[in-house]
């Protein structure tokens, strides 16, 4: 070997070194560059399950439409053992009874009961009058509570015509309106909550709910949208899904229900309007999107969970998980729901054909 070559390959080799260490900060660079991609990606993943901070009830302004019976009523006084100040809504004198029965509740000599008569599903006018007389009265409103509602059950043919648009006008609108009341003060103040009252009749469609079923889901479109609209204003929506439950309203809807209804209905049992008002109260005032009763309740919530937004690590771990398995128990309860409608249709045909014979 020349030392001529011994020279170029000892450069060469210096060459290399020296690019390799040229190299690191630009390798270190990449490798930092990475972490923060993923960093900010995990950041970007979690955001939207970060909770809330939880709403103080003690000294709010709480309004409840539906505020003189049943949940809605429950829901009132659920506030109240809080400390909140509540406007009752709703059409007739029932809500001077509902009054008196929220205020043997109180914690404190301050809190006031506020009633308000008004349609809520007629003229928008009127309800941002309503709401602006209660806000005069009490304060800015911290929580509005639609659940001002009604159903009828029946089958499809049977349901008069008329029924559709006002469940409609009811059960949607009604949410609507004051919802659009609240929200430019809610939206100033960066804070809120806003309850829609849907049902389990808003997260599957049953035999008897063609007109009820669909006004109940249109709270959830609303609700998403909304809640989308209205997230960085530091104001949370939560759509409540409740099963039967024992209220002046089911007495009623048990009237004219058929079998079918009835049958299947009972699937996930009968609540008790307090107990059911204490998970609704619960669930709004963490900012949870969803608020379900029972086990029932909380399979349906999962299995239908769709695009809906997730308020916490948990609740979307437990969706991932679940959806599969859940998917498979409910076949099951469909195909006994079919099997019940095909059972009542058959014994119905029998008995015609046994009174014609007659
Ligand atoms: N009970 C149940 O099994 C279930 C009920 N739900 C939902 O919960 C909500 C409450 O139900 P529930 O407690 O049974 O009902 P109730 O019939 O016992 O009470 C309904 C309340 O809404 C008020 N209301 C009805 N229509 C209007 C209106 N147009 N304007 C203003 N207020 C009105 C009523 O007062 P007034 O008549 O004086 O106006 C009353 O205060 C409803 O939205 C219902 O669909 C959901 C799942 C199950
Ligand atoms: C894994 C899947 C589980 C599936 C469980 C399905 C249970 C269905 C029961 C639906 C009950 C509907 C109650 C409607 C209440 C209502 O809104 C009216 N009473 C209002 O007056």
């Amino acid at each position: 070997m020349s030392s001529e070559e011994g020279f170029s390959s000892a450069i060469t080799d210096w060459l290399f070194i020296n690019t390799w260490w040229l190299l690191l900060p630009f390798i270190m660079l990449l490798v930092v560059a990475a972490f923060i991609v993923a960093f900010v990606l995990l950041l970007y993943m979690i955001s939207p399950l970060i909770s809330p901070k939880p709403l103080k009830l003690n000294g709010a302004h709480v309004v409840v439409t539906g505020g003189s019976s049943g949940i809605g009523k429950c829901i009132a006084i659920e506030c109240y053992k809080q400390g909140a100040f509540i406007t009752l809504v709703a059409r007739d004198e029932k809500l001077l009874q509902a009054k008196k029965e929220v205020e043997k509740f109180a914690i404190n000599d301050k809190q006031v009961v506020l009633c308000i008569s008004v349609d809520v599903s007629s003229d928008y006018s009127q309800v941002e009058n309503v709401i602006k007389q209660a806000q005069e009265k009490l304060g800015p409103v911290d929580m509005l509570v639609n659940c001002a509602g009604t159903s009828v059950s029946g089958k499809f043919e049977e349901v008069e015509v008329d029924r559709f648009k006002k469940l409609m006008e009811v059960n949607y609108l009604g949410s609507v309106y004051p919802t659009r009341a609240v929200i430019t003060t809610m939206k100033e103040r960066r804070m809120g909550r806003i309850m829609f009252v849907s049902s389990q009749a808003g997260q599957i469609g049953l035999f008897g709910y063609t007109a009820y079923s669909p006004s109940k889901f249109a709270l959830r479109g609303l609700a998403e949208s909304l809640q989308m609209e209205i997230k960085p204003y530091n104001i949370y929506v939560t759509v409540a899904y409740p099963p039967d439950t024992d209220t002046p309203g089911l007495a009623e809807e048990n009237k004219t229900k058929p079998l079918e209804t009835k049958l299947i209905s009972e699937t996930s049992g009968v609540c008790q309007p307090d107990q059911v008002a204490k998970i609704i109260v619960r669930d709004a005032v963490q900012g949870n999107f969803n608020s379900s009763v029972g086990p029932d309740g909380y399979m349906l919530s999962a299995l239908t969970c769709g695009m809906s937004p997730v308020t916490s690590i948990t609740e979307g771990l437990q969706q991932i998980v679940t959806m599969g398995l859940f998917r498979t128990i409910a076949l099951f309860y469909l195909g006994s729901f079919d099997s019940i409608v095909r059972r009542c249709m058959i014994q119905r045909e029998q008995s015609k054909a046994a009174n014609k014979r007659e």
